[in-house]
Order: structure tokens, then C-alpha cells, then sequence
């Protein structure tokens, strides 16, 4: 394993890389053109050039700095989160590596790692609000808020959420979604963390992002538990801090 210090969101942070056998290729297909902000949809073009193809688990923690406590056993968590995500081939569509985060929730110890690991980097940062992507980012940011005393608020996919919303309509891999939000859910001023399971093009966390700022709150930051280093959604979201377990 290579261990080296990288500068991450302002802290010292040590990245570590290692090779598990059964994860390789993210995507076989060809990579679609995804906007490189958090910009509007833009129309999928069908020429792009293939995706890179080099995959490895690189882990972002953090090491001790002076204003946040060291967690011990870092790589022992981080280990098991990753060895508990399973990869499934061509899942939805053909050529698609998809990363299935319920094996991680069959696994307490595993899924309490993932949940103390953001815990450990959010309690002290005056987070007034957990917004969590449907559907999976429902099931990491609850956990998370209530440890850390902020609120939750669901960011919905389209005609689920029964009063007055806002919507941003975001580019998947293949194709549009939108996403929304109750209208007071959260105010100007709040401080917002958003949670999904996965970073992959980007484009559902620069909606949720927009949907927040629209109504005012700051976002301190973004954190998933796996990111897809390929499709660089990390660039769309600019200077946006994004923080992940696992790529
Ligand atoms: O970075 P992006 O390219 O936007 O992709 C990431 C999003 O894709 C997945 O959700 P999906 O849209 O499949 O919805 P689901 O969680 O309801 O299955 C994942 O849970 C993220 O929310
Ligand atoms: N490869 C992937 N695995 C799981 N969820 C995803 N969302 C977008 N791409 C994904």
C-alpha cells in the first residue's frame, strides 16, 4: 500500500492506495459528455472517447490536525467499508459497474465505520442541515444528523413530496432527472451538508447544491461514501469541497 499527504479541503489529509481484485473497469462504454459545472443539462453527445480505464480504491481519511481528533483505525474502517460494497457487472444497462452499497448495510460494523467517519469530521462544524439525494443518500444522512443534531431534508426525485417544492432538473450517465425540495424546509443562512452514497458525474449533487443555495444556505460541503473518479464529478462541483471513503 502507498501511503502519501495531500492538501483536502484545507486540511492535511493521508491518501492511501491499494488494488482489490474484483473491482475494475467503472465503465466499459463510452463516456457521454457531462457539463463540467454545475451548469444547466446538456445534451448527451454520442461520440466521446472511451472512458479511462485504470480503477483502484484510493481512501481519503484524515490524519490528526489541530482543530480535529484523529479516529483511530482508519485504514481497519475503511477496509471493511470497501471490502463490503459489492460490484455488480452491467447493472442497470450494459457496460455499467455498479456499486451496490447493500451488502455494506448487511455488515453493522461496516455500516457503523461509514456513519462514524463522517460523524468524526461533522460534529464540530456547525452543520444546521443534513440534506440527503434520493434514494440512497436517504439512508447515510440520517444517521448522520441526528448524531450531529442538525436536521434532515429529503431531496425527492419528482411529484413525491406533497407540499409547495422547488426542482433542478440534473444529466445522469444516460440520460435527465430532477430533483426537489420542500419549500421552508430549509432557510437562508443554514449551514447544509449534502449526502448521497455515490459521486459519479456530478450532476445530482450540483442540483442539490443549487437547490440549496437557491433558497440561501450555505454549503460547507459534500460527502459520499464512494466516488467514480472517471466521470469527474469532483470538477463539475468547482470549488465545492467534496469529501468520499472510497474511489
Ligand atoms: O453523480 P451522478 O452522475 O449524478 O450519479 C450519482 C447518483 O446516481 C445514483 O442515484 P440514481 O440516480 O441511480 O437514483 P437512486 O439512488 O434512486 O437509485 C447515486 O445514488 C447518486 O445519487
Ligand atoms: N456505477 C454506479 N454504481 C452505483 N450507482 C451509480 N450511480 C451512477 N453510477 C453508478
Amino acid at each position: 500500500m502507498n501511503t502519501h499527504k495531500i492538501l483536502f479541503n484545507s486540511n492535511v489529509v493521508i491518501q492511501r492506495f491499494s488494488h482489490s481484485g474484483n473491482f475494475v473497469n467503472p465503465l466499459k462504454s463510452p463516456t457521454p459528455s457531462f457539463p463540467t459545472t454545475c451548469q444547466k443539462y446538456q445534451p448527451i453527445s454520442a461520440s466521446a472517447p472511451p472512458a479511462a480505464t485504470t480503477a483502484r480504491h484510493h481512501f481519503h481519511t484524515y490524519s490528526s490536525s489541530s482543530h480535529m481528533a484523529a479516529p483511530t483505525s482508519d485504514d481497519d474502517r475503511i477496509s471493511r467499508i470497501t471490502s463490503a460494497i459489492r460490484v455488480i457487472p452491467d447493472f442497470p444497462k450494459p457496460g455499467i459497474l455498479f456499486q451496490d452499497i447493500t451488502t455494506l448495510l448487511l455488515d453493522p460494523v461496516a455500516f457503523k465505520d461509514t456513519i462514524d467517519l463522517f460523524v468524526e469530521r461533522y460534529k464540530d462544524k456547525d452543520i444546521s442541515v443534513v440534506a440527503g439525494v434520493e434514494a440512497r443518500g436517504f439512508i447515510f444522512g440520517p444517521p448522520i444528523a441526528l448524531a450531529i443534531g442538525a436536521k434532515f431534508v429529503p431531496m425527492r426525485k419528482p411529484n413525491k413530496l406533497p407540499g409547495p417544492v422547488i426542482s433542478e432538473e440534473y444529466s445522469l450517465e444516460y440520460g435527465k432527472d430532477k430533483i426537489e425540495m420542500h419549500v421552508g424546509a430549509v432557510e437562508a443562512g443554514d449551514r447544509a451538508l449534502v449526502i448521497d452514497d455515490l459521486i459519479a458525474t456530478g450532476g445530482t449533487l450540483c442540483a442539490a447544491i443549487n437547490l440549496l443555495e437557491r433558497v440561501g444556505a450555505h454549503v460547507v460541503e459534500c460527502a459520499c461514501v464512494i466516488e467514480l473518479p472517471e466521470l469527474k464529478g469532483r470538477d463539475r462541483l468547482g470549488d465545492k469541497p467534496l469529501f468520499v471513503l472510497v474511489s
